[in-house]
């Protein structure tokens, strides 16, 4: 997994990733100014668009003065409005940079100029060398480019977003913000949604060893990631070793949610789900789901099952002792969600009792609840981590980039998902498939981790089609769509 580094911690990685290939800092940047301008192509923006580049005296205006030469050579039509002061206050490489520039490319002051009609608005002006408050010139450029209703791509950072913190100030509205290596912990802070826009992280080609010495417990969750934390099973598996799961929810009203949970546990891949509910409600999951035996009354044999999810739609009257009596009897790693953490939240002595690498699955409502009240997001992750610790417990915040905070102190951010699937029982799938992983027999870190990244990834391929009439289900119809696409079998 890729670690996330703070914005301070940058330049020691560019030091380090010198060293170790005996690369110049130059060419670095021009290893990023092509990673880009390979993405942008990507986009198929129309040649006709002009393309504005706002650059500014660091690095980061360096990036924008080597993409405007490149993006030059694929014939787009550039302009660069200079947000520095002179160019003796540009920064080695963007000075070499400048000096690069084809001849043909339009210098403009800020002062006097208008938005070109129809253009793509390049920020290069502040990246992660922001330090303190915004200077009030600095405020002024981004207060106007903010102006531009057209298409805004910021690189690395929007310029004015500090890499690690909320924003204090103001910064730039971009559409599209192309982050390199990692994403930088402010991109994913829900505070920043009106920034940050579309997240896209590439590489640039540092070295992993690079990494080694610099301290991280942050890390970054991608496809790649995932196909070496998969189990994979013979063909004389049978439906046992798929697992055996039981799904503890639903109440009158709310059957919807178990059902949901099982038939997403069931596409994920386990052999066997049983539901457990209310009497009264048996008959729902029956028809509903075929596939599903149902239990009610009292669990007389719990050891039998590999797994246990706890929580969607249960409600939370009458529900304690049934819960704490099977906290008792069943010592593997559980999953609990929805009510389950209300629960947790309303009989604290129960989180004790929780099998060590259980995995809780809060919203910011629940965690809210069980965890505490924060000031920001920053304050919420840091609360993340150290119940994940002192409980010994895995710790799913579920948000735009879900976090999962693990036993040991490490944080992974969730790389996959889109704005689709904020959509009521997104969360009891997301439940069924962590569940159905933990009965394979994964590592309640690898069940939690292949989690979210499929069911984000599942998401992302339903709304292809759907958009914004995406509903639960459709994201349980695209599990098997996920096993293809990372080619799992
Ligand atoms: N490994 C990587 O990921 C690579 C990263 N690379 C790129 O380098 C970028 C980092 O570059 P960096 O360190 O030069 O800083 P950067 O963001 O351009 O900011 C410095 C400028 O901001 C200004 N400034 C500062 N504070 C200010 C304030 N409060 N208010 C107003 N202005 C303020 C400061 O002005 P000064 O203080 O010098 O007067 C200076 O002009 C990084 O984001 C990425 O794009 C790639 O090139 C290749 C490899
Ligand atoms: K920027």
């Amino acid at each position: 997994m890729q670690k996330i580094l703070a914005g301070n911690q940058v330049k020691d990685l560019d030091s380090q990733h010198l060293k170790l290939c005996g690369q110049e800092s130059h060419e670095l940047m021009e290893a990023a100014a092509h990673s880009f301008v390979n993405w942008f192509v990507d986009q198929n923006f129309s040649l006709n668009s002009p393309v504005l580049i706002a650059v500014g005296g660091g690095n980061n205006g360096g990036d924008g003065l080597a993409i405007a030469r490149l993006l030059t050579e694929k014939s787009f039509s550039v302009s660069i409005l200079q947000c520095f002061e002179s160019i003796d206050k540009l920064s080695p490489d963007g000075l070499l940079n400048y000096n690069n520039l084809p001849k043909s490319i339009d210098l403009i002051s800020f002062e006097n100029w208008e938005f070109p009609e129809d253009s793509i608005l390049i920020d290069a002006f502040l990246g992660v060398g922001l330090k303190g408050e915004l200077r009030p010139v600095a405020k002024k450029y981004i207060t106007r480019l903010n102006e531009y209703d057209g298409k805004v791509i910021s690189i690395d950072i929007p310029s004015g977003l500090p890499s690690d913190d909320i924003v204090s100030n103001t910064a730039i509205k971009a559409d599209f913000t192309v982050s390199f290596e990692f994403p930088k912990l402010s991109l994913i802070l829900p505070e920043h949604g009106e920034f940050v826009g579309e997240l896209v992280v590439l590489k640039i080609g540092v070295v992993n060893a690079a990494y080694n010495g610099i301290d991280s417990s942050l890390y970054y969750l991608e496809a790649q990631d995932i196909p070496p934390l998969h189990k994979s099973f013979s063909r004389f598996s049978y439906k046992g070793d798929m697992g055996k799961v039981l799904l503890m929810g639903g109440s009158p009203g709310k059957m919807g949610a178990l059902i949901l949970c099982a038939k997403s546990a069931l596409r994920t891949g386990s052999g066997l789900v049983t539901c457990h509910m209310e009497d009264s409600e048996r008959f729902i999951i029956q028809t509903a789901v075929p596939e599903a035996m149902a239990s009610w009354g009292l669990i007389p044999n719990p050891e039998f099952y590999d797994s246990v999810g706890i929580g969607p739609g249960w409600g939370t009257e009458n529900r304690e002792r049934l819960f704490r009596q099977f906290l008792q009897d069943f010592k593997k790693p559980i999953v609990i969600d929805a009510d389950g953490l209300n629960l947790l939240a309303r009989y604290r002595d129960l989180v004790p009792l929780l099998p060590k690498s259980s995995i809780l699955t809060p919203h910011i409502g629940e965690f809210t609840r069980l965890v505490g009240a924060a000031g920001n997001h920053p304050e919420r992750l840091e609360k993340a981590k150290a119940f994940a610790l002192e409980n010994q417990l895995i710790l799913v915040l579920k948000g735009a980039n879900t976090v999962v905070s693990l036993p040991d102190g490490r944080q992974v951010v969730n790389s996959s998902g889109t704005k689709y699937m904020a959509t009521g029982g997104s969360g009891d799938v997301l439940t069924g498939m962590i569940t159905s992983y933990l009965g394979m027999g994964y590592t309640p870190e690898n069940a939690a981790l292949c989690g979210v990244y499929h069911h984000g990834l599942a998401g992302e391929i339903a709304s292809r089609t759907k958009r914004r009439s995406m509903v639960a289900s459709d994201i349980i119809e695209a599990i098997p769509a996920t096993y293809l696409h990372l080619n799992i079998s």
